[in-house]
C-alpha cells in the first residue's frame, strides 16, 4: 500500500531524517518477515482499492440500520473478493488462515465499527473444527467455509455471562425420536450478547443444559439452525432479534435468541469431548472444561488485537504530536512540538513499548497454545489449567493496559483528539469491549489468582511449579527477607516477581486466617482484591519476563542499530512498569528513595534516547493511511489540512442553512419570549 502521495508535512519531516535505524527491518520483525509484510500489503490493497466497498462514504454519520446494511453490504464485497483471492493464491487452509490474519486490520478500516461476520469466521468456525468428530466435521465444515451457513457462538444469556456452569438453555434428549428439545424456560435463559446473532446469521453453536435420562450433565455445545435458508424468518419456536444500540460495536449485530421446543437431531450435539450414546448414556469427557476450548483460543488471539490497537493509537499520537505546535517551554522561543513537553513523551513512548512487548508475548502464547493443544490432542491435559491460567491472566492485564493506553493517547491530542475524524474512538471502543467480551477482566483475574495459589500451596510443600511461577520458590526461600534491588533489567524482573509473590503470599494469608472461621470459598472471596492484585503482578511477571528472553534474541538477529532501538524499548517498558507498581514493589523488596530518583532519572535519559527512534519505530508499524483511518495520524502529517477537510464533509455542512432556522430558531428569535 503506498503512503499518502501528498507532501509531508516539514516538521513530520525532519523528524524522520533523523530516524538512525532502518524502519524497513523493523516492519518485517513485526510482521515476521519480508515476505509476510509483502503479503500483508498486498492483501490490503487487494481489498481497499476495491471501489465497490465506496470507502469514501463516512458511516460514522448514518443511521444504527444504515450502518448495519452498509456493513453487511461490505463485507460481502470482501468475502467474495476473499474466495477469489484464496483461489488465486492455492486455495490451500494455510492460504486461507494469511488472508484471514491479514483481513483482521483491513476489515476494521472496511467497517470501523464491527464486522457483522466476524463470529461466523472465528468462534463458530473454531468450534466446529475443534468440538466435532469426523462425521461432524465432514458434514459442517465445507458448508461453513463455502459460507452456505452462517454461524456464532451461543453462550451468554440475560441472566448469565460469567457463571457460565448456572446457563439456564436446556437440551433435554428423547431417545425415541433422537432429537434434542431446546426450550429457554425463563427470560433469563435468554441467550444475549452473542455476535452477528441479531439478522446476519442463520445457524449457532449454543450452549445449553443437557438433559438425558433424567439428568443433568452440564452444559454442551449443539448445532442449531435459527432460520430458513431462503426466507431467513425464524424458524418455529425461535425468538430472534438484535440486542439495540451499545457504547461500540455498532454493526456487530449482537443479538437476543430465545426456544420454544425447538427441535434439533441427534447428530447436532458437538461430540468430540463429552459423548451421548443414541440410547441416550451421557460418558463424561476426559476433562469438563475442554468444552471452553474456544474461549482459550480467541484469549490467545486477543493479545496481539491488543498489541495492534496500541499500536496504532501510539502512531496517532506520535505522529500529530511532532507536527502539533504549543506553549513555548523558554518563553522567548518559538512553541515546540508540543512532543518536546515530556509530560507528552511520558504519556505516548511507554505505550509504544507496550505494543512491541505484547507482541512478543503474542507470539510466545501463540506457539505455547500451539504445543499445549498438540499434547492435548494425543490425550495429554496436563498443561491445560497453565495454559487456562496464562491466558485469562494476559487476556485481562493485555486488554486493561489497551483501554488505558488508548485512551492516554486520545487525551494527548487535546481537543482534536475527541474529533471522530482522530480515530481514537473506534481503538478505544473495541478496547473497552475486549475487557468485557470472553471473560470479564476481574473474573479472569481471579482465574489466573486461582492457580497462582495453588501454585504457592505447591511450593511450600516443596512439590514442582511450571516455569513461569517459579519465582514463588525465590519468595519463599527468602523466608520473609525482602528481595535486595538491583537496577538493571533483571533486577526489576527480581523486583516485579517479589511484588508478585509477596502479593500472592498476603492473599494466601488472608484465605487461611479467613479459613478458621469461614468456608474456603468465602474466604477466598474476601481475599478478591488482593487475589487480583497477585494476577495483574503475575500478568506484568510474564510480560517483563518473556519480553526479555524474546528481545534478547531478536537483539542477536538484527542489526546493531535497530538492536539499540530494541534494548531501549525493553528498558522503557521494564523502567515503567517498576515506577508504576512501586507501592507494590516497596512493600516485598528493599529499594531505597535514592533507588526510585534513579529509576526516575533513567527514565528520562530513556526518553531522550527513543525521542529520535519514536517515528521510526511507528513508522514501522506500518499502518497505512486508509486503516489508521485518521486526520491526526496520516502519513503525511498534514493534519490541519486534514481536520477542516473532515470537517467540510460534516452533513450540516452539505447546505448554508439548516431547515431549523426556519423551522424553530428563527420564530422563536421573533417571538420575544
Ligand atoms: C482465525 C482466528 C481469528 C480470531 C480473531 C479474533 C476476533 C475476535 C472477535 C471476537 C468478537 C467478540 C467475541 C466475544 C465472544 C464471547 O464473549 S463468548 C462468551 C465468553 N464467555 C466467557 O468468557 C465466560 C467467562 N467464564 C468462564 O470462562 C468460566 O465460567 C470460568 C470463569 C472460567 C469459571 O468456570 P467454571 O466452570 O465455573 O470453573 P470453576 O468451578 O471456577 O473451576 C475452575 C477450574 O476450572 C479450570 N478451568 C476453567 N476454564 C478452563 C479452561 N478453559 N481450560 C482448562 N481449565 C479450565 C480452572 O483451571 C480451575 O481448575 P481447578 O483450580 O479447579 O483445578
Ligand atoms: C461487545 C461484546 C461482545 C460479546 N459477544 C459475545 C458473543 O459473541 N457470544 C457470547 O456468548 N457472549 C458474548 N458477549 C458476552 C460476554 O462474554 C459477557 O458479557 C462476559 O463474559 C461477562 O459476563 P456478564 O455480562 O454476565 O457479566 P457479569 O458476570 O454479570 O459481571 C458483572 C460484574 O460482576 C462481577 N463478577 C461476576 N462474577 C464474579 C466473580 N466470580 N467474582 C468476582 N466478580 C464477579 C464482574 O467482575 C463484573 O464487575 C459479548 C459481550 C460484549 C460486551
Amino acid at each position: 500500500m503506498s503512503k499518502n502521495l501528498s507532501i509531508v508535512n516539514k516538521d513530520l519531516k525532519e523528524e524522520r531524517d533523523k530516524i538512525n535505524f532502518n524502519v524497513e527491518e523493523f516492519t518485517n520483525w513485526f510482521y515476521g518477515g519480508a515476505e509476510k509484510v509483502k503479503e500483508k500489503k498486498y492483501i490490503e490493497n487487494y481489498f481497499l482499492s476495491d471501489k465497490d466497498l465506496n470507502l469514501e462514504l463516512d458511516t460514522s454519520y448514518l443511521s444504527y440500520k444504515d450502518k448495519y446494511e452498509e456493513a453487511v453490504r461490505r463485507s460481502i464485497v470482501v468475502y467474495k473478493k476473499l474466495y477469489k483471492l484464496h483461489n488465486e493464491m492455492g486455495g490451500t487452509h494455510e492460504d486461507f488462515v494469511k488472508i484471514m490474519e491479514n483481513l483482521r486490520f483491513t476489515m476494521g478500516a472496511i467497517n470501523p465499527e464491527g464486522n457483522p461476520f466476524v463470529l461466523h469466521f472465528s468462534m463458530f468456525a473454531l468450534t466446529i473444527m475443534n468440538m466435532t468428530n469426523d462425521e461432524q466435521k465432514a458434514e459442517w465444515l465445507p458448508r461453513i467455509f463455502n459460507c452456505n451457513i452462517l454461524g456464532t457462538y451461543a453462550q451468554t444469556e440475560l441472566g448469565h455471562g460469567t457463571y457460565i456452569q448456572r446457563l439456564e438453555t436446556t437440551a433435554t434428549y428423547d431417545p425415541k425420536t433422537k432429537e434434542f428439545t431446546l426450550n429457554s424456560p425463563t427470560l433469563t435463559s435468554y441467550k444475549w450478547w452473542p455476535g452477528n446473532l441479531g439478522h446476519t446469521v442463520d445457524h449457532a453453536i449454543v450452549m445449553a443444559q443437557l438433559y438425558s435420562q433424567g439428568k443433568c450433565h452440564g452444559i454442551q455445545p449443539f448445532i442449531v439452525q435459527l432460520r430458513d435458508s431462503e426466507t431467513h424468518k425464524p424458524l418455529p419456536g425461535i425468538d430472534i432479534g438484535d440486542i439495540g444500540n451499545k457504547v461500540g460495536f455498532q454493526t456487530v449485530n449482537n443479538g437476543f435468541l430465545g426456544f420454544k421446543n425447538v427441535k434439533v437431531p441427534y447428530k447436532n450435539m458437538l461430540m468430540k469431548n463429552s459423548k451421548l450414546l443414541e440410547d441416550g448414556t451421557f460418558i463424561k469427557p476426559k476433562n469438563a472444561k475442554l468444552n471452553y476450548g474456544t474461549m482459550v483460543i480467541i484469549r490467545v488471539h486477543m493479545i496481539i488485537d491488543a498489541a495492534c490497537r496500541i499500536a496504532k493509537a501510539t502512531t496517532i499520537a506520535l505522529r500529530y504530536s511532532l507536527v502539533r505546535r504549543q506553549s513555548p517551554i523558554n518563553p522567548n522561543e518559538i512553541e515546540p512540538k508540543i512532543i518536546e513537553h515530556i509530560t507528552q513523551q511520558n504519556k505516548i513512548f511507554p505505550g509504544i513499548a507496550k505494543a512491541v512487548v505484547f507482541k512478543c508475548m503474542a507470539d510466545y502464547l501463540t506457539k505455547l497454545h500451539l504445543s499445549i493443544t498438540q499434547e492435548g490432542n494425543t490425550g495429554n491435559l496436563a498443561r491445560m489449567p497453565e495454559l487456562h491460567a496464562l491466558s485469562c491472566c494476559l487476556k485481562a492485564v493485555c486488554t486493561n493496559e489497551d483501554a488505558k493506553t488508548v485512551e492516554v493517547c486520545r487525551l494527548s491530542c487535546g481537543g482534536h483528539g475527541f474529533l471522530r475524524s482522530a480515530g481514537l474512538d473506534d481503538v478505544y471502543r473495541n478496547s473497552t469491549a475486549a475487557q468485557t467480551y470472553e471473560g470479564e477482566n476481574t473474573v479472569m483475574l481471579l482465574q489466573a489468582a486461582r492457580f497462582l495459589i495453588k501454585s504457592f500451596n505447591e511450593a511450600r510443600n516443596g512439590g514442582s511449579l511450571t516455569e513461569g511461577v517459579k519465582y514463588l520458590f525465590d519468595f519463599i526461600g527468602r523466608n520473609g527477607k525482602r528481595e535486595i534491588f538491583d537496577n538493571s533489567i533483571n533486577g526489576i524482573l527480581r523486583a516485579i516477581q517479589a511484588a508478585a509473590a509477596g502479593r500472592t503470599y498476603i492473599a494466601w494469608k488472608h484465605i487461611e486466617d479467613d479459613k478458621r472461621h469461614n468456608s474456603i470459598e468465602v474466604a477466598t472471596n474476601l481475599a478478591g482484591v488482593h487475589l487480583t492484585k497477585a494476577a495483574e503482578l503475575h500478568g506484568y511477571v510474564c510480560l517483563l519476563q518473556v519480553g526479555i528472553e524474546e528481545i534478547e534474541k531478536i537483539i542477536r538477529n538484527v542489526s546493531p542499530a535497530l538492536g539499540l532501538v530494541f534494548k531501549n524499548i525493553l528498558e522503557l517498558f521494564a523502567v515503567d512498569l517498576i515506577l508504576n507498581k512501586i507501592g507494590d514493589v516497596i512493600q516485598h523488596v528493599d529499594i531505597s528513595n535514592e533507588d526510585i530518583e534513579k529509576l526516575e532519572k533513567q527514565m528520562e535519559t530513556l526518553f531522550k534516547f527513543f525521542r529520535t527512534s519514536a517515528i521510526g519505530v511507528v513508522d514501522g508499524f506500518d499502518f497505512s493511511d486508509p486503516i489508521i483511518d485518521s486526520t491526526l495520524g496520516s502519513y503525511d502529517g498534514n493534519v490541519y489540512e486534514n481536520l477542516i477537510n473532515a470537517a467540510r464533509k460534516s452533513p450540516l455542512n452539505q447546505e448554508d442553512v439548516n431547515r431549523t432556522f426556519h423551522l424553530y430558531i428563527k420564530p422563536f428569535m421573533k417571538s420575544n419570549l
